[in-house]
């Protein structure tokens, strides 16, 4: 083909390729006045090029001022998906309350699997589609986070706020983490039970956050390069290792949290709460997956919801130290020398005014979370196709002049003082930051409002009541460090970029106080702990006095009788060393006196004397058959079983772990040794000494008065006469004292190790 005919094609397709664009064009921006305003939309890319990822809800709020000024929302497109920004919060009302039956659907995130769970994943409440799974983890979560708020929340937001208190004491520059660490333990500790979870809970939910941000991975925003193959797509793979290791770690959670039930060993917190729920048949989630996610993304949502605030309010108080005095001056007013507790709240309206200040002032969600159309809606004549997402843009609600006046200063006494359009009486109970906008709209309004609220009064109250917040000063220049007001990330939840600041006691005595009653708190807390733990012991104890038994039940049965067990047995070593000393110095020497001397006396003398042994010798040897070698062999046994309960219990996590005492690790030796020398007691008669025995009986001869054979030992060879003749009687007898002496030495040795054993034992 000619050159030119190349050319001519090319310039053609162009030609097409410019028409189709220039038509598009025209169709997307020459608006019918069914459709909602917005800006000027370039085919295919909607306005994708001058949308910034970085702080993107600024350039929202800005094209709201220009395009949604009469309408309260406008409509604008980013790569083929529609999107309706509401900057008034009546048409959120009306759009997302009011029509919440078809507009509560969520939009699919592109670099999560499955994130609306229509493929049955059942992973994320919050970013699920409007279907079976979200409505039932909603109802439980909602369930669970009312008992909590009910039972203000076991203690465990105090707990935490004193640890909070202690570390900025100790290590003040690093409050940023100790502060995210705090929101973190109290969702660990209300799912768990589990405060040393928290740092990797807080890492899994900054992993989840970035993945669903706009800001985040490069496919949230150019969705087609999701769909690259695996090879060659490090955003799907990444993804892969993330999900996998989050929803293990979620898994392993609720397994651990079963297994210490089936000990008795978990105290209560929501997973507990399932699994009873569960095992009762009692819950409409589907297993062991769904719980542990439900429960985990609970965990992890609290985190950065309430660390942002609680970050802002730093900033917050660092500027307004008007404020931060009015506050300090309401909480020695109301508390005196002590922190504030939840039970103060209807008397601390100026800390909640200025919370719900710094919450307006500083939004942590501010472009709100989308909510996407089910179907085709005409709204104040304006067509929203379905599918379409709606953004309802808290930084605009939260600007509106109307409602706010001034809104761009930060001035907590619009919620104080009635000339302002925001005031709301009785102060016992506004402000509050409860229904705020930036919790979100109908059926998918958050649900953590009330805890949101409980955590951060107890929170911000503790850190006035402790400390006066300030800039740090430089110590080279001797100024103020600064503490920047408008840097922060860009994710869907936002908090401020890492800035330095001071935290100064407010007195000596103040700082001592929150080391102090962190002490106490800590104290009491292990002390919780460990008496929990023992109570469970108990309760096993009791178990085996009648009901069913568990499958750790061994374990401390063991631990429990092994005692008894040794006590009894190291008696038997005893009474048996008592029988050997009677036999070796009593019993056969009774049994020589006056024996002749072979070759001195007769050769009747000797025989005479040798049957006489031989007739009474069964009887001696009697006790020793049929009492002391059973006893010696039921010795292996007992001693036996007693070193491997005791190694076994030694070794037992759930009783060492917790300070619950135990036996030494040693302990068991001692008795495997007394096992031991029952073993050789037992074996040594019957192989040295039973011969013997049958010797000296053979000497009686038989009921005529001849020799009799020794059976099975001497086949017969060594006669009673023989025997007589070459004086071996008293050989025999003489011998069998010194082979008995190791039937001394063995249970005294048995005996011995086993009390040392107990008196260990008793001494721990
Ligand atoms: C300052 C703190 C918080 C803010 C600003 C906030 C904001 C939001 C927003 C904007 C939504 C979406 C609402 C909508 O779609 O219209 C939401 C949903 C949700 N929030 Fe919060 N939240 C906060 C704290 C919490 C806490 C502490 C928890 C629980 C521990 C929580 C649990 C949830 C849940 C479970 C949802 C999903 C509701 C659903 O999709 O049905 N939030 N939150």
């Amino acid at each position: 083909m000619q050159l030119i005919t190349i050319g001519l094609l090319a310039f053609a397709v162009f030609l097409l390729a410019t028409i189709h664009f220039l038509k598009l064009f025209r169709e997307m921006n020459c608006r019918s006045p069914s459709t909602p305003p917005g800006p000027t939309q370039i085919p295919y890319l909607g306005r994708i090029h001058d949308l910034p990822i970085q702080h993107m809800w600024l350039k929202f709020k800005e094209w709201a001022d220009i395009h949604a000024t009469k309408t309260g929302f406008y409509q604008t497109e980013m790569l083929g998906a529609k999107f309706i920004i509401i900057s008034d919060e009546k048409v959120a009302e009306d759009l997302l309350v009011k029509r919440a039956k078809f507009n509560s659907d969520r939009p699919m995130i592109r670099s999560l699997f499955d994130s609306k769970s229509e493929f049955g994943s059942m992973e994320y409440l919050p970013l699920m589609g409007r279907n079976q799974y979200w409505a039932r983890q909603r109802k439980l979560s909602h369930a669970y986070l009312t008992e909590a708020t009910n039972a203000q929340y076991h203690g465990i937001m105090y707990h935490e706020a004193k640890r909070f208190m202690a570390r900025l004491v100790h290590d003040p520059a690093n409050f940023q983490f100790w502060l995210e660490d705090m929101a973190s333990k109290v969702m660990c500790s209300l799912t768990w039970d589990d405060t040393s979870l928290s740092e990797y809970c807080t890492t899994s939910a900054w992993g989840l956050l970035t993945q669903m941000s706009p800001a985040g991975p490069l496919t949230n925003v150019l969705t087609p390069l999701w769909h690259l193959p695996l090879f060659m797509n490090p955003w799907k793979r990444a993804e892969h290792k993330r999900h996998d290791e989050q929803q293990a770690w979620w898994m392993e959670r609720l397994v651990t949290v079963r297994e210490k039930m089936s000990r008795n060993e978990m105290r209560p917190c929501w997973t507990k709460q399932f699994l009873e729920k569960q095992s009762g048949m009692k819950t409409s989630i589907s297993g062991d997956h769904e719980a542990s996610s439900v429960i985990g993304m609970l965990a992890l949502v609290g985190i950065f919801t309430v660390a942002g605030p609680l970050s802002y309010w730093l900033v917050t108080m660092v500027h307004h130290p008007e404020w931060q005095a009015a506050v300090q001056r309401e909480i020695d007013e109301v508390c005196g020398d002590r922190p504030p507790t939840l039970d103060d709240t209807p008397r601390l309206p100026i800390l909640r005014a200025c919370i719900k200040e710094t919450m307006r002032w500083k939004p942590n969600v501010p472009t709100g979370v989308a909510h996407e159309t089910e179907r085709d809606d005409v709204y104040n004549g304006f067509f929203i196709e379905k599918g379409t997402r709606i953004l309802p843009l808290d930084w605009a609600f939260l600007r509106n002049p109307a409602k706010y006046p001034d809104p761009l200063t930060f001035r907590p006494e619009r919620w104080l003082e009635p000339s302002w359009p925001t005031y709301q009486a009785p102060l016992t109970q506004y402000p509050t930051i409860k229904g705020m906008s930036s919790f979100g709209w109908g059926h998918r309004q958050c649900l953590g409002m009330q805890l949101t609220q409980d955590e951060l009064i107890v929170a911000c109250g503790s850190l006035a009541w402790a400390f006066t917040l300030k800039h740090k000063i430089d110590p080279l220049t001797g100024r103020q460090k600064p503490v920047p007001l408008d840097k922060s990330n860009s994710l869907l939840i936002v908090k401020p970029d890492p800035f330095e600041m001071d935290f100064e006691p407010r007195s000596r005595e103040r700082r001592e106080q929150v080391l102090k009653q962190w002490e106490r708190a800590e104290q009491k807390d292990v002390k919780q702990r460990v008496d929990f733990l023992r109570a469970a012991k108990t309760a096993r104890g009791e178990m085996l006095d009648g009901s069913e038994p568990t499958k750790q039940q061994p374990i401390m049965s063991n631990y429990i009788n092994t005692n008894a067990v040794v006590g009894v047995t190291a008696a038997c070593s005893f009474i048996l060393l008592g029988n050997a000393i009677t036999q070796s110095f009593m019993g056969v020497p009774a049994l020589l006196v006056d024996f002749p001397r072979p070759l001195a006396g007769s050769k009747e003398e000797y025989t005479a004397a040798s049957k006489k042994l031989g007739k009474q010798w069964p009887v001696f040897w009697q006790m020793g058959n049929v009492f002391f070698r059973p006893m010696s062999t039921l010795g292996i046994f007992t001693y036996s079983y007693a070193a491997i309960a005791t190694l076994r219990a030694a070794s037992s996590p759930l009783l060492s772990d917790f300070g619950v005492s135990t036996p030494q690790s040693t302990t068991w030796k001692l008795y495997a040794i007394s096992a031991a020398c029952h073993l050789i007691t037992v074996v040594h008669s019957a192989i040295n000494m039973q011969p013997i025995n049958a010797r000296i009986d053979a000497l009686r001869g038989d009921d005529q008065g001849n020799g009799r054979s020794v059976e099975g030992v001497s086949n017969g060879k060594i006669q009673v006469g023989e025997s007589a003749h070459e004086g071996l009687a008293e050989f025999w007898a003489r011998k069998w004292i010194r082979l008995n002496s190791v039937r001394i030495v063995m249970p005294a040795i048995a005996g011995s190790m086993a009390m040392w054993g107990l008196v260990r034992g008793a001494s721990k």
